[in-house]
């Protein structure tokens, strides 16, 4: 398999995702960690998929290793049809500002920079204009139901807020894949309602998700959940057609009351 060739035969074109035989093992102090033990995971354009399992069974070892936030021990990795399992950090980074976004539980916003800039960074790194960079923000702050909040620092905003202006420096690039480590995970019951309402738009616009998740409902909102054990798949569904609205959208999430 070349470098940059995606494997072929998937309908709907390659996959965002591709993932064959990943393992990583975690050497901390006591007992290596077999974190990851084998996956074999794709993940198709325009797909919601949540992974859920119970604390320790490497759901986030995983998302990190699709990010390259963490490299695999063994393992072949392909993103948006290229091979990137022996990426060195510097590619890493370059593919990670153009193709994935990234959304953690604690925001990880940088402190000490505005709400504008905080989103508009992401955009200048890629080679956006500045012109460029501050009509993506405004319009995706806009979107986010945080317009007229640019100039405020982030430990100003309350945590629902903070998570969507971490969704919209995550999202400025157009990014092919969306990461999600336990979004909602350190918001309140309403912050965890908006951030699924917004998922759930981002998606019904074809916005490819995979996202880490303990909260049933917020699996719920996924067009497939697969069930992390012990570092392997131990299930992996596709939610029923019938639970569908005409965008592809769950309706049951679309629902929600505000
Ligand atoms: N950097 C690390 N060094 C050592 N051990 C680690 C490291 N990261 C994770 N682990 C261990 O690897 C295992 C899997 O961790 P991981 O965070 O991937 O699980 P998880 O399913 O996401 O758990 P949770 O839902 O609690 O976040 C755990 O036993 C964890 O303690």
């Amino acid at each position: 398999m070349s470098d940059t060739a995606a494997p072929s035969g998937t309908p709907g074109g390659a996959p965002i995702v591709r993932a064959e035989g990943l393992t990583k093992t975690h050497h901390g102090e006591g007992a290596p960690v077999h974190a990851v033990r084998g996956v074999d995971l794709t993940v198709r354009p325009g797909e919601f998929v949540a992974v859920t399992g119970p604390s320790g069974a490497g759901k986030s070892t995983l998302l990190h290793l699709v990010g390259g936030l963490q490299r695999p021990d063994s393992g072949k990795l392909w993103i948006d049809g290229r091979r990137v399992d022996e990426y060195r950090e510097a590619r890493w980074a370059v593919l990670r500002r153009r193709s994935i976004g990234v959304v953690f539980q604690f925001f990880n916003l940088v402190s000490n920079l505005t709400v504008a800039d905080n989103v508009e960074l992401p955009a200048l790194l890629a080679g956006a204009s500045p012109r460029t960079a501050r009509d993506s923000r405004a319009e995706l702050l806009a979107e986010l139901g945080l317009e007229g909040r640019e100039k405020s620092m982030p430990g100003e905003l309350s945590g629902g807020e903070q998570q969507r202006v971490a969704l919209a420096r995550a999202l400025v690039n157009h990014p092919a894949l969306l990461l999600a480590d336990e979004p909602a995970g350190s918001l309140d019951s309403k912050g965890t309602r908006e951030v699924l309402r917004l998922l759930s738009r981002f998606h019904q616009r074809g916005q490819t998700i995979l996202m880490v998740t303990h909260d049933a409902r917020m699996a719920s909102a996924a067009d497939r959940v697969i069930s992390f054990f012990d570092g392997r798949i131990a299930d992996d569904a596709e939610l029923g057609a019938g639970r569908r609205g005409p965008g592809g959208g769950v309706s049951g999430v679309l629902e929600l009351k505000e």
